[in-house]
């Protein structure tokens, strides 16, 4: 058997072709969405994902604004740029690219941003409406792995997921989406201090792969049909390499593969974000 791709790269485009009719309706009405960024330091990946995500907002008619501070940048520095972006109407929604070069305080600067301009859904008042079940913007990559399934059909109610990796972005906050009435699915959150994972993935209907360990999902650990998106991604000199070892292929039914899975989905939910948060804004008026 051979798995079936959960194709992120085609789902994606279905999602901006949507969200170019949201965009159009919110111009229509006066309001035209903008995403910032603001991305600290030269680190080659988070500035080819930048640029993924600038390349994005014009394919879908949303505005780009672009901050980009120096890797000695100081944390006033930063904070400076977030006031900014907060007073700043164009700016309908931003992120603050991750991780901040050493010596910056990330939670300082998250705290800083307006939450409803908070496109990532990492400010700590949208984290905290997530886990009180309150309508605002959701973590992207989170977002991005429960659309995905939902659009293949892949039944959540009941199902045993198996998530590896605790970090904020994706471990912590799929959790609190999956066990969401509307999704109902049972959630076993696994990280470095796991006693058994091999136990916890065998077990699994669907195992969720973000820990950042290069091939960590074996296929003889797979449940034979199981569902299994692979989130990690380790830069290596062959390339990037996922958490999801490539022979799961032939034993999973459905994979997520990297790339072309979790992450062009990651980045269509940043889109959504930024919609509605304009669509909130117009609402509000
Ligand atoms: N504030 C913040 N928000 C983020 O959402 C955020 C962040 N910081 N820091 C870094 C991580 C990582 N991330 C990715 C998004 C898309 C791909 C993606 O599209 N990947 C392609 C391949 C990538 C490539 O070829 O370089 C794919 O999987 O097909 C990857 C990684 C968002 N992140």
């Amino acid at each position: 058997m051979k798995a079936q791709k959960l194709d992120g790269k085609a789902t994606a485009a279905q999602i901006k072709s949507e969200l170019a009719v949201r965009v159009e309706a919110l111009k229509a009405q006066g309001i035209h969405p903008g995403l910032g960024t603001v991305l600290v330091g030269d680190d080659p990946g988070s500035h080819s994902y930048v640029a993924g995500k600038h390349r994005d907002c014009a394919q879908v008619g949303i505005a780009s604004i672009q901050r980009n501070l120096p890797a000695d940048a100081t944390q006033e520095e930063v904070e400076a740029v977030v006031r900014e972006l907060n007073e700043d109407p164009t700016c309908t929604g931003y992120i603050v690219q991750l991780p901040l070069p050493r010596g910056l305080d990330a939670n300082r600067v998250l705290e800083l941003m307006d939450p409803e301009k908070d496109a990532d859904g990492l400010h700590p008042t949208n984290l905290g409406r997530l886990v009180l079940g309150q309508d605002a913007p959701l973590p992207c990559t989170p977002r991005g792995i429960v659309e995905l399934l939902h659009r293949h059909d892949i039944p959540l109610n009941g199902a045993d997921v198996c998530v590896i990796g605790r970090g904020v972005t994706v471990g912590r906050p799929i959790g609190l989406l999956l066990t969401r009435r509307t999704e109902n699915a049972t959630v076993t959150l696994c990280h470095t201090g796991t006693k058994d994972l091999t136990r916890h993935v065998m077990e699994a209907d669907i195992v969720v792969a973000a820990a950042g360990v290069a091939g960590l999902v074996s296929a003889d650990i797979v449940k034979p049909g199981a569902v299994v998106l692979d989130v990690g991604i380790t830069r290596t000199e062959q390339g990037l390499v996922g958490d999801v070892h490539p022979e799961v292929f032939e034993k999973a039914a459905w994979v997520a593969p990297m790339p072309g899975g979790v992450g062009p989905m990651t980045r269509a939910m940043l889109l959504s974000n930024v919609v509605e948060a304009a669509e909130r804004q117009l609402a509000a008026r």
